[in-house]
């Protein structure tokens, strides 16, 4: 069960991310989106996070001794006391709504827009983290995804002294970014993924569910869309880069064809196989053993689902990437020819609406990450990404004690071959450190020693 399921919240949290090159229209998709949204609460009565309300504050931040995070020195942002880090606010922007809807400009600044939303009668604490686009150099760039790294790094930080604590507060946020809605340049030379994507998404694929995005969709054709498309999903398979999965692709591929007069009952009986929802690569793992292998103790078998939602989540895996088109710059209230008010663009041959399935995938974007399957990348964020980030860590530490202890072992002998008497003696911990090393392969074996 999730850290947030555990939580007796009854408002959800879900805390997307925009990463990209510059100039693609991030800041725009999280206008367009926030023009979609039900807001709970007036622009002034909106909640506020500690990277963007403390701000100020925020550089006397400490971290621990050994460099983790205090449960009550937190905040969303570990580049506390920098003017550029993430959390900050951009552009002198005053507020989340501000943020939305004044002037477009470009993001030098991270900056979290947090929202209070109703989607489908549920309670949602929406934060919309945007970054600036990708720009320069390798190093530069490099660089900048070393931040955003860091940014998500941090926000499984906080969970862990919240996880440590002895009382933990019912009322924790939970900060852990659930998807990174990755943008793709399609005006670039050669249609797909470029040299720099290839490594950012690698990168950032270790930490976060990707979802990416074909920004502009205006100004692709149907076929071009389409080539683009194939090229992108070739491109991320030669690299091994994992998006998120809505439905194992063959079997997405299977339903659409049975859709379209197939045999009705052919995904029901070839689909007992582990859906990726445990984390990326589990699935590759699962078509290693066989299309059809069966996983007993799996409650979450794609055909235990209603053929509906397996429907739906076929259609969403048909779909990445997600081609988007953003609203025009000023918002203008456009309207379609029947009058009806658009979140759209124009043009000199007619209207195009941002949320029109025939015109781009935003709308299924949309449900998919506030209401179909937000839970499922939360799950993933807290099961997959938390849970190996924990291990990494607590296994790096573990390591890094077990040569602390070595040295100690070698000073005293050193010590005792000099005839000194004041040996070092291994504390008791450095003990339980290597024995606990010595155990490592299963999580618990892993966390035991060293919960406090
Ligand atoms: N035609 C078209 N233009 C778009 C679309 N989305 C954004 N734009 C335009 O692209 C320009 C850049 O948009 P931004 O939203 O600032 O792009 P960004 O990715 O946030 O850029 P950085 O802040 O530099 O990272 C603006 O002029 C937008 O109006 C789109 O879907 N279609």
């Amino acid at each position: 069960m999730s850290y947030s399921m555990r939580r007796k919240n009854v408002v959800s949290e879900l805390n997307l991310m925009v990463a990209g090159n510059s100039g693609l229209g991030k800041t725009s998709f999280i206008r367009t989106l926030y023009g979609t949204l039900k807001l709970r609460t007036s622009p002034g009565g909106l909640r506020s996070k500690a990277s963007v309300s403390n701000f100020g504050s925020a550089a006397t931040t400490s971290t621990s001794g050994n460099g983790d995070i205090t449960p009550e020195n937190r905040s969303t942002s570990p580049n506390n006391n920098s003017q550029n880090g993430i959390g900050t606010k951009a552009n002198g922007t005053k507020d989340s709504a501000g943020y939305a809807t004044g002037k477009l400009q470009r993001t030098l600044n991270s900056f979290e827009a947090l929202f209070e939303i109703e989607e489908g009668h549920e309670k949602i604490n929406l934060t919309l983290v945007d970054t600036p686009g990708f720009v320069g150099s390798d190093e530069v760039i490099d660089a900048h995804c070393d931040e955003i790294l860091a940014y998500l790094e941090y926000q499984f930080d906080l969970t862990l002294a919240e996880e440590r604590k002895v009382r933990r507060n019912p009322k924790a946020t939970d900060n852990q970014i659930h998807a990174c809605i990755y943008f793709i340049d399609q005006a670039s030379h050669r249609p797909g993924l470029s040299d720099a994507d290839i490594r950012i998404l690698k990168r950032l694929g270790t930490r976060v569910n990707l979802i990416p995005v074909i920004a502009r969709g205006d100004t692709l054709t149907r076929a071009q869309t389409k080539r683009l498309k194939q090229a992108i999903l070739k491109d991320a398979a030669d690299n091994q880069i994992q998006f998120f999965q809505f439905l194992s692709p063959k079997l997405a591929k299977r339903l659409l064809a049975q859709q379209h007069g197939g045999d009705p009952d052919q995904y029901h009986s070839n689909s007992r196989r582990r859906h990726s929802r445990n984390g990326p690569g589990d699935d590759e793992e699962a078509e290693e053993g066989g299309e059809d292998e069966e996983s007993d103790d799996d409650d979450d078998d794609e055909d235990d689902w209603d053929p509906e939602v397996l429907e739906e989540k076929a259609q969403l895996q048909s779909l990445i990437p997600f081609t988007v088109i953003a609203q025009e710059e000023d918002g203008t209230d456009l309207r379609d020819e029947k009058g009806r008010r658009i979140q759209g663009r124009e043009f000199p041959w007619g209207v195009l609406d941002c949320l029109n399935s025939q015109h781009c995938d935003l709308s299924g974007l949309r449900s998919a990450l506030l209401s179909s399957h937000r839970q499922e990348l939360k799950e993933i964020t807290y099961g997959y990404f938390y849970e190996k980030y924990r291990t990494e860590k607590l296994l790096a530490r573990t390591k890094s004690q077990h040569i602390a202890y070595q040295q100690q072992q070698q000073l005293q002998q050193q010590r005792q071959k000099n005839g000194s008497t004041g040996g070092v003696t291994p504390t008791g911990s450095t003990l339980k450190n290597k024995e606990s090393l010595l155990s490592v392969g299963s999580a618990a074996a892993i966390a035991g020693p060293w919960e406090e």
